[in-house]
């Protein structure tokens, strides 16, 4: 699914109402028409206090005309209208008229000067305050506002983005964002929605088809792209009948130290789980019988020495696809073997842990990854990569250049891990907090490892990689829970995430 701008979003507004000759106060109508059937579907009449927010521009107007829905279907409204700004655009005026000419009660108008309403926790708060057009810190009264809102428990749903968060840059000390129980957005949901500083506003959402012009929506190319189920049935190659193992690839897992063997092995069964063919583990002598005894399918190749760590990469398996670093350390011999492995390396890989900190630390050694290779780190990794950042923003737009530049493809691990190359963000879909328990990177290494050996183009094997990966988690935890998901349980489920890919849709569950 396409996550589009700001600009474009304005851009698809101006376009669809050029388009059907329509005064965009339709837009707005129809918009606030669609927020009134999702609350009235829900309510039915019922008579909760409804208290409508709403500012002086685009957002504010789709919450009058949701407020005029409202009144003329006699529920128990009060609608405000939060005068932060003279500048009140047409449509809003429009739309405020609209409501004015239905009901004795107007709007109550908010300044500076004025006290806050109480809200109670019996109250349902429309937030149609500010939408994607904030672009400032709002005065101190209308924070004061915001925090009276989350402060109240009332059941908040807020209209298109929480009121207070930007389109393009995290909260700041000192900044106060909504936060709502549920959140209508319009059409396509905003990047800020999946950034860590922000994804927690989000706790439920949807989206409402205002009916945006959809051929503007369809040719139109965006930098951000959300990554679900749809998205990967159409990267994902089915197997005919006839399949011999060697159809499907040799992956090689380069990894482990003494201490850490778990990580190695929990990233080969993932290699297989995914459908790798054949999956060979080159570890070091100490983990060899340790390997073999816990992975009977996969074979193990070792070192010439008699070490806990790998002191030298040097094997004989003919592989499809390399995944290296998990568990591996970063002992000076090891970052010896590893700078002799990646001066002889031709083909895209997979680099994990270790062997990224190796690279952080020595960037000489960058200029010696084939192009393509796909790095895995979480946050911590990846700023010893690329250096500090900002904010979630910042951290973006710097991975996405030291990717481009590089030629490489990295995934950011995280909540919501979102996967840059070419300067474009892939944010994926699935997954959940069970993932943030020890060992599930290396397990993603191994699907990667898994899918690049099966002949996927590294963008497809790292997009898919990182979907099964968290699907798998969504279906393990049915099971064990978010707490007690372990790693290896992650890929006990790995199956189950590829046949979910043709499974039908479960009902949503009601808000
Ligand atoms: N386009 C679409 O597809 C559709 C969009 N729709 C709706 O429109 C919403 C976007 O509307 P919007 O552009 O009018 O912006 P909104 O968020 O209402 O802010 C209003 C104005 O406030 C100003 N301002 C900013 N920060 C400020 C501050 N701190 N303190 C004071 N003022 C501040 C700033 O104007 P400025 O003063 O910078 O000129 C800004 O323009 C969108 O979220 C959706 O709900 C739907 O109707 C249907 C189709
Ligand atoms: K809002």
């Amino acid at each position: 699914m396409k996550i589009y701008s700001r600009a474009q979003i304005y851009e698809a507004d101006k376009i669809t109402a050029e388009k059907e000759s329509l005064p965009s106060i339709n837009l707005m109508e129809r918009a606030g028409g669609y927020l009134y059937e999702w609350v009235h579907e829900r309510l039915q009449g019922g008579k909760v206090p409804i208290k409508v927010f709403c500012g002086i521009g685009n957002n504010g107007g789709d919450g009058m005309v949701l407020a005029r829905y409202l009144v003329e279907n006699n529920y128990n409204v009060t609608t405000y209208v939060v005068n932060y700004n003279t500048k009140r655009v047409p449509d809003f005026l429009e739309a405020y008229d609209r409501l004015k000419s239905v009901t004795k009660n107007w709007p109550i108008v908010l300044t500076e000067e004025s006290v806050l309403p109480e809200i109670s926790p019996q109250d349902i708060v429309i937030d149609a305050i500010f939408g994607i057009g904030l672009n400032r810190a709002p005065q101190d009264w209308v924070k004061k506002l915001f925090s009276a809102i989350n402060a109240s428990n009332a059941y908040v749903l807020s209209v298109d983005i929480p009121s207070g968060m930007y389109m393009d840059r995290s909260p700041e000390e000192g900044d106060v964002i909504v936060l709502p129980r549920f959140t209508l957005s319009f059409q396509a949901p905003k990047l800020p929605f999946f950034l860590p500083a922000t994804a927690p506003f989000m706790q439920a959402w949807d989206i409402l088809d205002i009916g945006l012009d959809p051929e503007y929506l369809a040719k139109t190319p965006t930098d951000v792209e959300l990554i679900g189920k749809q998205e990967v049935i159409q990267m994902y190659k089915s197997r005919h009948q006839f399949a011999h193992k060697g159809m499907f690839g040799h992956s090689l897992l380069i990894g482990g130290s003494y201490g850490k063997m778990g990580a190695i092995v929990l990233a080969s069964k993932a290699a297989m789980r995914a459908g790798s063919g054949m999956v060979t583990a080159y570890v070091p002598q100490i983990g060899v019988q340790i390997l073999q005894t816990a992975l009977p399918e996969v074979m193990a190749e070792t070192d010439n020495f008699n070490g806990k760590v790998l002191e030298e990469i040097d094997f004989q398996t003919e592989a499809n696809a390399i995944g290296i670093g998990p568990g591996m350390g970063t002992d000076p011999k090891t970052v010896k073997a590893v700078e002799g492995f990646l001066k002889a390396q031709k083909n895209p890989m997979v680099i994990d842990a270790d062997a990224i900190n190796i690279i952080a630390a020595h960037p000489a050694l960058l200029e010696h990854v084939p192009n393509l290779s796909i790095f895995t780190p979480h946050l911590g990794e990846l700023e010893r990569l690329i250096g500090t950042w900002k904010d979630d923003f910042d951290r973006l737009e710097k991975t996405s250049k030291f990717a481009k530049t590089h030629d490489i493809i990295i995934v950011i691990k995280g909540a919501h891990t979102i996967t840059t190359h070419d300067m474009k963000l892939y944010i994926n879909d699935s997954g959940n907090p069970g993932l943030a328990t020890a060992g599930s990177g290396d397990v993603l290494t191994g699907v990667i490892t898994g899918l690049l050996a099966q002949g996927y183009h590294p963008m497809e094997a790292a997009l898919m990689g990182v979907y099964f990966h968290g699907r798998a988690a969504d279906i393990a935890i049915n099971q064990y829970g978010i707490e007690g998901l372990m790693a290896g349980d992650v890929i006990e489920f790995l199956g189950r995430a590829y046949m979910d890919l043709f499974a039908k849709p479960e009902e949503p569950k009601a808000p």
